[in-house]
């Protein structure tokens, strides 16, 4: 037997060695699906199969890229490099690029990215006349995007009338012909977005047989992870395509679907044993990540969800540490909580940054976190935020390169037309497109055209508006010799871009700069990697390709040794020594936009089982007692995911000495809030309180020598306060006093706190008691 192979279990061996068929592997988190996917690809190619004929369609592009290094590991990077590997949007777009002539797309067609589509609806429901606070763009966008992903053309939406229905019960009853322009405005610029990637593949594989014939004879074997997540135009083009050879494997686990808001059919996966005959169904039940508390606790969650698949998830690796849960009273004391743990578990256990992780349900809770880490120089970045490529400075570079391959492109056009100021005002850009969409042109053939045509502009303004074309067509002209490189680097300089960018010569202007360096920088390396396959032009068509797909978690940027900080719909498919799951609160996790049916409840809990389950050895659930949301200070209770977690599994190490202890104390901390204000619903079963034993342990029997109130602290501790007492604050608990400096209104204690560890304080504001 290969030698990988000794490196799967029974039960993994099963799904990789069954060469030919149809086959589901339905597993837990952490069970192997994924290593299962990967060595099974590698088996196949030492079986024969040619490595063109593999198509492997993953969640992200950053786990193409894991998967591909590692079969290039066992079977040599040659032949590795010929599997067509990547998510559904990236493989599917290459495919586009080479058939889309038939749907009548130019090869070189613009991938619109999200802001581009909203920026198009949003203009056309201006140029409609409608009130954009009725059809506000991200609902009409996220409303197309779902007819798309349900194979809804515009066609069909007008036979619809149930969706003509709905959506004029939801006050937007011109939704169908805000469809029908926003398609056909991108038809006319030669761009597709995200979902029209599938739609139209689906239109391609069905439409025309003989295109299907060939696609489904290159790809005989297909090879499809995380399953549970593909919607139904995925769905259907996997299926078209697995058709004539029936070699489909796909893995996935029903308790990690969670993506159904954004149009994931869990059915899918329920159902892939009627869709092909002879369905082979593998489980695994090994779990290799993680410890047996974090096992047995995930196990535990899921249990309260009635819609599921009955599964065993056990697994052979040791007891672990319980799961750490932490009561803070605000989201400032959660981030340094999880910053200051982070620093102590690091020191003591010499752990590189990047075993750790901090998750959340909503992006807006990072910041907390971010400012407590930063206090630390902690490194860390943020996943899933604005990709590099989506910053203002980045696109307007690249809204010139597109323009450059594709001048029908609208949104590149409108970007740049009066980018650096040329002099060309909005009236003669709102002139521009009704014109174009009166004649049924792009906006730059109206352009190229402009003295043969009836429109309202004036001569001077005509001389600016050809200066344009002159500069986009001798950037064309150029593009047929240079190479991508050059010509970015010719465009951000004649285009007065650069120049624009650092205008006002503030650190923000220079940050852009650098950002255009930096962009530059990605072209050459992306040049000097494809230098011995493609012509120049072909090298910016493929650099743009990848730009338009880059989603954050794929770019390898900055120093590799930093926390990740991510939602947990990001951190699907990863793992991490040790996880934070931050933010565990009723309305917030579950999200309270998701808890109105059960289904939408349990999408939530599969949420947090797939965030307790990216962790390898400790995992943290973090609360607050009250948050800003909305700009309002509010109260929080705790999660009751953290209620479901069986017992036996957790450890409660928030100290005792806080706010439930002593309500009065919370009067100082919560200002204008009243006591009686925090309510404690719900309150976790705090069992083990107790019985983790601190770093730092207060001696018994100390009477309080002082006691502190708002008005009488001021100095209070000038000269009585020295090295070695013990003190209690109303927030970090007890500590050690390790230094004292400054003097009068400025002298700081330095304390080595139980929780939190060693701490800085100005004693004109800390409230401390000192015990002794
Ligand atoms: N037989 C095995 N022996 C040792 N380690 C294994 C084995 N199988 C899997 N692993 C390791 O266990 C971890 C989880 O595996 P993998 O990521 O493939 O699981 P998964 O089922 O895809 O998880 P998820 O559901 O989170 O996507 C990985 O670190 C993997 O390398
Ligand atoms: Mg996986």
């Amino acid at each position: 037997m290969e030698k990988y192979l000794s490196q799967l279990n029974d039960a993994q061996l099963a799904p990789t060695l069954q060469k030919d068929g149809p086959m589901i592997v339905i597993a837990g988190a952490g069970s192997g699906k994924t290593r299962v996917l990967t060595y099974r690809i590698a088996y196949l190619m030492s079986q024969g199969v040619d490595s063109f004929n593999i198509l492997a369609l993953t969640f992200t592009n950053k786990a193409a890229k894991e998967m591909k290094g590692r079969i290039a590991e066992i079977v040599g990077d040659g032949e590795a490099k010929n599997l067509w590997m990547g998510t559904f949007h990236s493989v599917f777009a290459k495919i586009l690029r080479f058939e889309g002539h038939h749907l009548g797309f130019p090869s070189n067609f613009t991938i619109y990215d999200t802001q581009d589509s909203q920026k198009l609806l949003g203009s056309i429901i201006k140029e409609m006349g409608l009130d954009k606070d009725v059809y506000k763009t991200k609902q009409v966008y996220s409303r197309i995007s779902s007819y798309k992903n349900n194979l809804i053309t515009v066609k069909a939406y007008f036979k619809n009338p149930e969706l003509i229905e709905a959506d004029t019960a939801a006050r937007r009853p011109r939704m169908g012909e805000i469809y029908k322009n926003y398609v056909d405005r991108c038809f006319k610029a030669g761009a597709m977005d995200f979902d029209d990637l599938l739609l139209r593949t689906n239109e391609l594989l069905t439409r025309f047989p003989n295109v299907l014939a060939q696609y489904q004879n290159k790809f005989r074997y297909i090879l499809v992870d995380e399953y549970q997540d593909t919607n139904h135009s995925q769905y259907l083009i996997v299926r078209a395509l697995s058709d004539r050879f029936q070699n489909i494997c796909v893995v996935g686990d029903d308790a990690q679907s969670i993506y159904a808001f954004r149009g994931a059919n869990i059915n899918n996966i329920l159902n892939f044993q009627k869709d092909y005959d002879d369905v082979k169904v593998y489980r695994l039940e090994q779990n290799y990540r993680s410890t047996k508390n974090i096992v047995g606790a995930a196990n535990s969650v899921i249990e309260h969800n009635k819609t599921k698949l009955d599964k065993v998830v056990w697994t052979a690796n040791t007891e672990g540490e319980k799961i750490k849960v932490h009561r803070s009273l605000t989201d400032g004391d959660e981030g340094r909580f999880v910053a200051s743990t982070i620093w102590e578990t690091k020191m003591n256990q010499h752990l590189p940054n990047s075993d750790f992780a901090v998750l959340y349900r909503t992006n807006a809770q990072s910041r907390a976190i971010e400012d407590a880490l930063r206090k630390r120089d902690i490194p860390y970045r943020i996943y899933g935020g604005l990709s590099f490529y989506q910053r203002k400075e980045i696109k307007d570079v690249t809204a010139y390169l597109r323009l450059v391959l594709n001048p029908a492109d609208e949104e590149a056009l409108k970007r740049v037309i009066n980018y650096p100021a040329r002099g060309i005002g909005q009236t003669t850009v709102d002139r521009l497109v009704v014109a174009a969409n009166g004649y049924g042109k792009s906006i730059f053939e109206v352009l190229q055209n402009i003295d043969n045509i009836d429109i309202d502009i004036n001569n001077g303004t005509k001389n600016k508006l050809k200066d344009f074309v002159t500069l986009i067509e001798s950037y064309q002209v150029m593009n047929q010799t240079a190479n991508a490189f050059e010509l970015t680097e010719h465009v951000t300089k004649s285009s007065g871009l650069i120049r624009e960018v650092n205008k006002d010569g503030t650190p923000e202007g220079q940050v852009r700069l650098e950002n255009v360096e930096e962009l530059l920088n990605g072209i050459k390396d992306f040049v000097e990697g494809q230098i011995e396959l493609a012509d120049a032009g072909d090298s910016l068509a493929e650099f743009l390709e990848d730009v338009a797909l880059a989603t954050d978690l794929d770019a390898d940027k900055g120093n590799p040794d930093h926390v990740a900080l991510m939602t947990i719909h990001l951190a699907k498919g990863l793992e991490f020594s040790h996880v934070f799951i931050v933010g565990m609160e009723e309305d917030l996790f579950p999200s309270a936009m998701s808890m109105n049916t059960r289904s939408e409840l349990e999408e939530e809990r599969r949420l947090f089982y797939v965030a307790l389950t990216r962790a390898e050895k400790q995992a943290y659930l973090t609360y607050t007692l009250s948050r800003y949301r909305w700009g309002k200070l509010i109260d929080a209770e705790p999660s009751r995911f953290i209620e479901e977690i069986d017992d036996q599994y957790l450890d409660v190490i928030t100290p005792l000495n806080d706010v439930r202890q002593n309500p009065m104390l919370s009067a100082d901390i919560f200002g204008d809030v009243e006591p009686n204000r925090i309510r404690f619903k719900k309150p976790v079963k705090r069992k083990s309180e107790t019985s983790k034993a601190p770093k730092f342990v207060a001696p018994k029997n100390l009477k309080r020598v002082s006691k502190s109130s708002p008005s009488d602290n001021t100095n209070l501790f000038d000269g009585k306060l020295t090295v070695g007492n013990i003190v209690e604050h109303a927030r970090f608990g007890k500590g050690e006093v390790i230094k004292i400096e400054g003097k009068g209104a400025d002298v700081k204690a330095e304390i080595n706190f139980e929780v939190g560890g060693v701490k800085k304080l100005l004693l004109r504001f800390a409230k401390l008691d000192v015990l002794g």
